[in-house]
């Protein structure tokens, strides 16, 4: 199985460094848009580099599109001949553009899967939506599905849910990171090293993250655990609740949600 990528950004390395981390050993066929950013990164990594997107597509079995949405009517006008011709399968990660757009700009025929990854593919511990086109066979989205299992947890999501689905996996990581600075800025603010807080803070999020996901307890129960009567955690707890943070962070998911609707 030969896999190919149509762009090379921050979210397809995060997928191709997961992969090569976890024994992935497919021969991957890459090209972007300029050479100098493409063929350092496919000669560090062993992938082969395409002189342009057409190869790409002539070259593997599994496409990825990973290009910002602005350009991606340009791709696939690009791609559409070949992609007629040889019938690979495509999977696409561009945010907010449906399944039949796709198919639209391609095909009917066209063998479709859509996907929404996140950055933590990088690290293995990713969070992937998949959804197939009526083309797709079962075991093609098994495939692909077994593909980002190997770098975290996958589910298969309907195309009305993906919007949702950025909100809190796609996008999320950023205000995870966000939610981890402000809290070592504070540690800052009491005296700490900036390095010894973000460390401080980046534990204490990922181990509340596991313990949320291994306890049948839900968050709010967990909550309550934490609070000592009279206690300090309390005292935060109804500071940050007075300051608007239950609010603020489903302001911050319904932008992210309408702008991916296109409102
Ligand atoms: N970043 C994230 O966390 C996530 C992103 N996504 C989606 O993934 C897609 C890619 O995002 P991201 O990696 O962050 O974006 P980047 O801007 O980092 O990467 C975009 C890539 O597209 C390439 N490109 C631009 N024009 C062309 C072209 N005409 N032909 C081929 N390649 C081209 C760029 O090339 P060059 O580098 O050479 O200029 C670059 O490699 C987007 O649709 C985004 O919505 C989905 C989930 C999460
Ligand atoms: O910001 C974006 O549009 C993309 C989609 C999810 C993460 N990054």
């Amino acid at each position: 199985m030969e896999i190919g990528f149509i762009g090379v950004g921050n979210m397809a390395k995060a997928i191709i460094n997961g992969w090569q981390k976890n024994g992935v050993q497919a021969k991957i066929n890459v090209h972007s848009a300029h050479k100098e950013n493409y063929v350092p990164y496919a000669t560090e990594h062993g992938l082969y580099a395409c002189s342009d997107n057409v190869s790409v597509v002539q070259n593997s079995d599994i496409i990825f599109l990973a290009v910002k949405p602005l350009v991606l009517g340009k791709v696939l006008a690009e791609i559409k001949a070949s992609v007629k011709q040889k019938k690979p399968l495509i999977v696409s990660m561009v945010t907010g553009v449906s399944l039949d757009e796709l198919t639209e700009a391609l095909d009917p025929q066209v063998k479709l899967i859509r996907i929404m990854p996140n950055v933590n593919v990088e690290i293995g511990e990713g969070m992937t939506a998949l959804v197939a086109n009526k083309n797709v066979a079962s075991e093609e989205l098994k495939n692909v599905t077994e593909l980002f299992e190997l770098v975290g947890k996958t589910q298969l999501l309907p195309e009305k849910d993906f919007s949702t689905f950025v909100a809190l996996a796609g996008s999320s990581p950023a205000y995870v990171y966000f939610f981890i600075d402000a809290m070592a800025r504070t540690g800052v603010k009491y005296g700490l090293s900036k390095a010894q807080a973000t460390q401080i803070a980046a534990q204490a999020v990922l181990g509340s993250a596991k313990k949320v996901l291994h306890e049948t307890k839900s968050p709010m129960d967990l909550i309550d655990d934490v609070c000592s009567p009279g206690g300090t955690t309390i005292a935060g707890l109804l500071a940050l609740e007075e300051a608007g943070f239950m609010t603020a962070v489903v302001k911050g998911l319904d932008a992210t949600i309408k702008k991916d609707q296109g409102q």
